[in-house]
């Protein structure tokens, strides 16, 4: 049909739908059925789906391991609402973060019956939006035509499912820039084709295309870089790196808008919040319902190649990101380590990214 947006545009269109609150439909087969996150769930929205029948809320079984509950469906659990469950339990439920000011209502009854692909296309959708993995799920009488009616964005599974080659990103515009650290440069902004971040590639000086250059993968932290927090290493790591190239003469900085590893600054803050009751890095990720790092790897490498690099030299003390680069046709001809930053504040944070983590001190 003329004008009909592609499946990534669907995608696009039902994330934003998330962050404001509204229901998407999520359909496979004969199956359908809406999905609000619990995040952005307002009264209303509550009122109306148990009006409609009696929904689910579907967590990751990372958050279910902390709340206790049985996670049936392998990476995540589907937790039946018990009656009187209100906007203020959905919350908690799904937000740790306020755990200690409103103490936990268990146990919780899980479902074991099949069917949880929605459920789990819904989660991955969250985490895409930035939200919290906590998704309320109704089975939706009337399918695709009802949600349709209701001007729902509709996702089918068949078609509508992360793009497996990743998105791809076109060089929007680009300038020159002078760098206290890195001397002259050129910033590119670098636009994806899936509604997803922007991410911006510092070009230092002129590097020559047919030798490894000297590269950094950046990952935004924004307590880091522009507050100085004291918690973490980004922001002398990112000066360092740039001095290095301006060492250097040349060199390569991406600058990946993948803030606290891929889980959006404000579940970074509630993993701050968790740290500050005790609960380390890695730790504090897995409460929130999120892996250790959900970042994707394959988009630096995809900027790389844009820029017409295949060989690096790579400023980390991750071995994991060499061998995302590699994995995804960079050649990492050399690892450089990148070690600044190290304070009292951060060293409990620095010791647990190495035992946890695999990182190089
Ligand atoms: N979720 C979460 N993210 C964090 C935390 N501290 C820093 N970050 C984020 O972690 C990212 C940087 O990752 P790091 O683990 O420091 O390092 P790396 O990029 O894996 O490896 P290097 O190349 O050696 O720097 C940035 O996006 C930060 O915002 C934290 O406590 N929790
Ligand atoms: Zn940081």
């Amino acid at each position: 049909m003329l004008f009909a947006p592609t499946p990534a545009e669907r995608r696009a269109r039902a994330r934003a739908d998330l962050r404001l609150g509204l229901p998407v439909a999520v359909v496979s087969g004969g199956a359908a059925a809406v999905a609000v996150s619990a995040e952005t769930l307002t009264a209303r929205r509550l009122a109306e789906l148990r009006q409609a029948g009696t929904p689910v809320l579907a967590v990751s079984a990372r958050r279910a391991a902390t709340l206790k509950a049985r996670a049936y469906d392998g990476d995540l659990a589907r937790i039946e609402l018990p009656d009187g469950a209100d906007l203020m339990w959905v919350r908690a439920v799904a937000d740790p973060s306020a755990d200690l000011a409103t103490p936990l209502k268990g146990p919780f009854t899980t479902r074991r019956d099949e069917g949880a692909d929605l459920h789990r296309a819904a989660l991955v959708l969250a985490k895409e939006a930035r939200l919290l993995p906590a998704v309320l799920v109704l089975p939706l009488e009337g399918g695709r035509e009802a949600a349709r009616a209701a001007d729902l964005t509709v996702l089918d599974l068949a078609t509508d499912g992360p793009d497996p080659a990743g998105a791809a990103f076109a060089d929007v515009a680009g300038a020159r820039l002078p760098m206290d650290l890195a001397g002259q440069g050129r910033v590119h902004v670098f636009r994806p084709d899936d509604g997803g971040e922007e991410h911006y590639a510092i070009e230092v000086g002129r590097p020559d295309r047919s030798q490894p250059v000297l590269a950094r993968l950046h990952s935004a932290c924004f307590t880091g870089d522009v507050l100085g927090s004291l918690k973490c290493d980004c922001g002398p790591q990112l000066r360092t790196a740039l001095a290095r190239m301006g060492e250097a003469g040349a060199g390569v900085l991406l600058y990946l808008n993948q803030e606290g590893r891929g889980i959006g600054l404000a579940n970074k803050m509630r993993a701050y919040a968790l740290q500050d009751q005790g609960f380390d890095t890695v730790e504090a990720n897995h409460r929130l319902g999120f892996e250790d790092d959900e970042r994707d790897f394959r988009i630096g490498a995809a900027l790389l190649r844009g820029l017409g690099f295949g060989q690096v030299r790579l400023l980390t003390n991750n071995p994991a990101k060499v061998a995302m680069m590699q994995a995804n046709g960079i050649e990492v001809v050399d690892r450089v380590p990148l070690r600044a930053g190290h304070t009292a504040e951060n060293a409990a944070y620095l010791a647990t990214k190495a035992a946890k983590s695999g990182h190089l001190l």
